[in-house]
């Protein structure tokens, strides 16, 4: 049982395949079912304690897991009852059935029991759960102290996290070989609860993966404020926007911070001023210019979103200017692009699609030939290449007004230290969530910005 930091998101097709790799390799489904099955007893072992089990089996090799798990519960102790929704059908469940030498009772009129396991679909869920296997779930669910779903909840769709049925939320997820998109895209994100890895000896590879701690190191030895990191925020109408995301980059980390406009009444004094014109965006020091915290969408802002997409210097887009550029003008930019958009501005950016958030990212980001920070409760971080970083829920006390500001100047403070687009968005994100983690609830974005500096530590 293992966090799932940093490893890789499979797709149900890439899962099988994976595990077709391994049979191929001469590791059975049988083997692959046992190493599932013990892995989940183990684990509902340890959380259940004493409490009495019961195990939800499917007619699929999720159920498989399920017979395993039970049988392998019974041997080391624990009471553990089995219902089931169906016959095995596939020839590694029958066989995994076989092992359980108990009672099945039927789903519909099986009692409940503290601990509910539930071994129904895992991923070869392909249509929506019947009314009558989704009335018992939730009926086991809502009896019981611990829920603790093998692989995925029962009813969510695996590759885009939508949900195929009225769904209980779970407590513990066990994924078995990878995480898949549907442990952290909602809207089925919610309903897993804490995810954690069981490894399962499938080789698992991928271009996505889950967001993980980022590796930022103390300044060197011999640093100086501009190696850290120069970054320049452009100034618009709302000053205050464009405050926060420099206080913000300062906090992240970044050597130099500059406001490019009009002065700011009490702007921190280490936050230098300048005017915003075509030399100062010129300066070979800067890391990362940053656009949009507060720019406003009138012929002034369109004015200052030329000059910024005008330089040669790495760009973090965000806010307003999201809504005055389209994806081809940022085609062919000779730097690096982050675009930060939350779903309102990347329908604005992208126009609506009816993909799942992941999909929709990746387009994005070869469609702009950027990378796209897609914001909300899910954010997806997609680079250009097709590779993409899946954060998990982060505190929703972000949902305030700002808090993308300075999630703009987080981003921008990690691109001008020097990491690859992709790094500094995922390591911006992570920083973000942090800050917000440590600072609990009804924080303010000012609070936020502040607390940069302790996740940072
Ligand atoms: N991929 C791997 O490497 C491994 C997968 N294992 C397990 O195998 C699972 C996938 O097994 P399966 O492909 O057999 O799929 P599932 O066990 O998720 O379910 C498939 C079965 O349910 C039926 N079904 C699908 N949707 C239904 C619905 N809404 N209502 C009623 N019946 C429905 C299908 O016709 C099929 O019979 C994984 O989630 C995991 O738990 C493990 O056994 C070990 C290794
Ligand atoms: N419910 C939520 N759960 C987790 N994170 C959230 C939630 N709501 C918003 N956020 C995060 O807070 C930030 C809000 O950004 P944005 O919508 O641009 O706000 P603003 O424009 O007010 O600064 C984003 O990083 C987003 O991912
Ligand atoms: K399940």
């Amino acid at each position: 049982m293992i966090p799932i930091a940093g490893t890789a998101v499979l797709t149900a097709a890439q899962m099988r395949a994976a595990e077709e790799k391994a049979i191929a390799a001469g590791t059975g489904v049988d083997t692959l079912m046992q190493r599932a099955g013990a892995g989940v007893a183990d684990a509902v072992r340890r959380l259940a304690g004493v409490n009495e089990v019961l195990v939800l089996c499917g007619p699929g090799n999720n159920g498989g897991d399920g017979y395993v798990a039970a049988a392998r519960l019974h041997a080391a102790g624990p009471s553990v009852r089995v219902a089931a929704s169906a016959e095995p059908r596939t020839p590694a469940a029958i066989a995994a059935r076989a092992l359980w030498t108990g009672a099945v009772e039927p789903l519909a009129t099986a009692a409940p029991a503290p601990v509910v396991v539930d071994a129904l679909f895992g991923t070869g869920l392909s249509r929506a759960l019947d009314t009558d296997v989704s009335t018992a779930l939730n009926r086991f669910v809502s009896h019981a102290n611990l829920a603790i779903a093998v692989d995925l909840p029962s009813g969510i769709a695996t590759d885009d996290g939508a949900l195929l049925g009225d769904l209980p939320a779970f407590h513990v997820t066990l994924a078995l070989g990878a995480a898949k998109p549907a442990h952290l895209l909602q809207p089925s994100a919610v309903h897993c609860g804490a995810v954690r890895l069981l490894p399962i000896g499938v080789t698992t590879d991928s271009d996505v993966r889950v967001l993980s701690r980022p590796d930022l190191p103390a300044p060197a030895i011999d640093a100086h404020k501009f190696t850290r990191g120069m970054v320049a925020v452009i100034r618009g109408r709302m000053a205050g926007a464009a405050q926060l995301a420099a206080q913000a980059a300062m906090h992240a980390g970044a050597g130099y911070v500059e406001i490019l406009g009009a002065t700011i009444p009490g702007a921190p004094h280490a936050l230098v001023r300048r005017r915003c014109d075509d030399s100062a965006l010129a300066d070979p020091r800067i890391g990362a210019v940053l656009i949009g915290p507060g720019l406003g969408r009138d012929d002034a802002a369109r004015a200052l979103l030329d000059q910024a997409l005008a330089t040669d210097r790495p760009l973090v887009i965000d806010g307003d200017a999201l809504h005055l550029v389209t994806p081809e003008r940022l085609h062919g930019r000779p730097a690096e692009t982050i675009l930060t958009p939350h779903a309102g501005e990347f329908a604005a950016l992208f126009a609506a699609s009816d993909t799942d958030k992941l999909t929709a990212a990746r387009a994005a980001a070869t469609r702009a030939n950027a990378t796209i920070v897609f914001k909300g409760p899910d954010t997806v971080i997609a680079a250009a290449d097709g590779r993409a970083v899946l954060s998990p829920a982060a505190s929703s006390w972000l949902s305030t007004a700002g808090s993308g500001d300075v999630l703009a100047g987080a981003i921008a403070a990690m691109l001008a230290g020097g990491g690859t687009p992709l790094d500094a968005a995922a390591a911006g994100v992570w920083l973000h969530g942090e800050a917000a983690r440590r600072l609990g609830p009804a924080f303010i974005a000012d609070d936020l910005a502040e607390a940069l500096t302790g996740a940072r530590a």
